[in-house]
């Protein structure tokens, strides 16, 4: 009873009424402006609610391609400038109030518009996967470095306790050196209609991009490194569309940190089309990353939206099955955060101790970002379904 209460308060106060001033004290400085393109889904559950509860955080303006749509989303969410029509993505970056951009945008346009974001001065908060290719991962991050700004792709998960607990259990030794592992991302059919951006090949659709860049990052983290080799892909192709995949899975090798140990074993499974069971009983999101160690085993259900319930389950050789909840940081760990925080909360919090030159908790950089990138093409080409197409904006030379 007592925990499905504090789920309760917990989803409360994360996703519908966040107390509004916990994280940051008195402000030197005014609140960094923050300016979304598109009124995108993802945007009120990603930034504009976390910062409901970020003293130094202001949702100032958004753009849509449609104005009316612009101007609606601005008023359901008290945003106070709003653009439109076909200039209204430039005239957001153009505006000297917008300190920094949010992009949501359709993973094939990544690229483009944080180009221009970084080009118009901002820095820039970018959805995953970062882009449709490494290469275009690498040009924003030299184009970020050259015009000294700041980016971040968008990977809630890591800035959340219970994935840095699962690490930390690992890292410690207690159950030795990784052997196998796996993690995994499928949710039930029903959510993503044939309209989804998530379809549509020609602005990076399809499921490796999309829930699959979740696990890839995780075992990449976890393992403390990048595969080595992918030894197997293989991917469901959509009837309409066979270059996009509606599920992946991957077997992968990745060193083992054992001296003279054979590499690790890894699976990545990503779905977002899983029928249900007999064709009638929905199925239970698959959200887990498991990991079987030289002794013992250890498994984090959740680790994409822990806040709402997680739970880190270790098993070592010979001793007692416990089970652990990280809701928040250890005591001590000078890491901020309250137990409703959910891990955009946490990454927003990250993001602008980074803006503000304060040190991150912890950070996703350009050669995780990159990676991943790298790691995602090469599953799509043991697929045989290849890359997203890269895109072809140049930013002008005069930048
Ligand atoms: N961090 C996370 O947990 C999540 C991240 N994401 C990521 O966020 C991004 C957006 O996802 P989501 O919010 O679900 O998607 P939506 O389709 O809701 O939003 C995409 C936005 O892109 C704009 N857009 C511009 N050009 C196009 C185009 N040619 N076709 C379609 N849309 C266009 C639209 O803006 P306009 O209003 O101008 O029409 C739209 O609002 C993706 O990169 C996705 O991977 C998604 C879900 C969860
Ligand atoms: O968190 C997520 O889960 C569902 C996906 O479709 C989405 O893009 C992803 O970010």
């Amino acid at each position: 009873m007592a925990s499905i209460i504090g789920l309760i308060k917990r989803c409360h106060s994360a996703f519908i009424s966040p107390p509004s001033t916990t994280g940051v004290g008195a402000q030197a400085e005014p609140p960094l402006r923050f300016g979304i393109l598109g009124a995108a889904a993802i945007a009120p559950p990603a930034l504009i609610t976390p910062a409901k509860s970020h003293l130094d955080v202001t949702i100032y303006a958004v753009a849509a391609r449609d104005i009316q749509r612009a101007e609606q989303f601005a008023k359901k969410y008290g945003i106070t400038k709003f653009y439109g029509g076909k200039t209204g993505y430039q005239e957001l970056l153009d505006d000297p109030q917008v300190d920094v951009i949010y992009n949501p945008l359709p993973n094939g346009l990544h690229y483009e518009w944080t180009m221009k974001a970084l080009a118009a001065g901002k820095h820039v908060l970018l959805e995953k996967p970062s882009g449709d290719t490494a290469e275009e991962t690498r040009r924003m991050f030299d184009f970020a470095e050259r015009k000294g700004l700041v980016l971040l792709e968008a990977f809630h998960y890591r800035f959340h306790p219970a994935v840095q607990r699962l690490k930390a259990i690992l890292d410690s030794g207690e159950l030795g050196a990784i052997k196998e592992i796996s993690a995994s991302l499928a949710f039930p059919k029903g959510f993503i209609g044939d309209d989804n951006i998530r379809m549509n090949f020609d602005i990076g659709g399809g499921a490796m991009m999309d829930c699959g860049c979740y696990p890839l990052s995780c075992l990449r983290y976890l393992t403390s490194s990048n595969p080595t080799e992918v030894l197997s892909a293989s991917a469901t192709r959509y009837p309409k569309d066979s270059r996009i995949d509606t599920a992946t899975t991957a077997s992968l090798l990745f060193p083992s940190a054992a001296p003279d140990s054979e590499p690790i074993k890894a699976t990545l499974r990503c779905d977002f089309s899983v029928p249900p069971r007999f064709g009638f009983i929905p199925r239970w999101p698959d959200i887990t990353a498991r990991v079987t160690c030289e002794r013992g085993t250890v498994e984090l259900f959740n680790f994409v939206m822990p806040v709402i319930y997680h739970s880190i389950t270790v098993r070592p050789e010979g001793g007692r099955v416990r089970t652990e909840k990280a809701y928040t940081f250890p005591d001590g760990s000078g890491k901020k955060g309250e137990e409703w925080w959910t891990t955009y909360r946490h990454q927003l919090e990250a993001f602008v101790d980074k803006l503000r030159g304060r040190e991150p908790q912890t950070w996703v950089d350009r050669e995780d970002s990159t990676s991943n990138m790298v790691w995602i093409e090469k599953i799509y080409e043991v697929t045989g379904l290849g890359s997203r197409p890269q895109s072809e904006f140049q930013i002008p030379e005069s930048e």
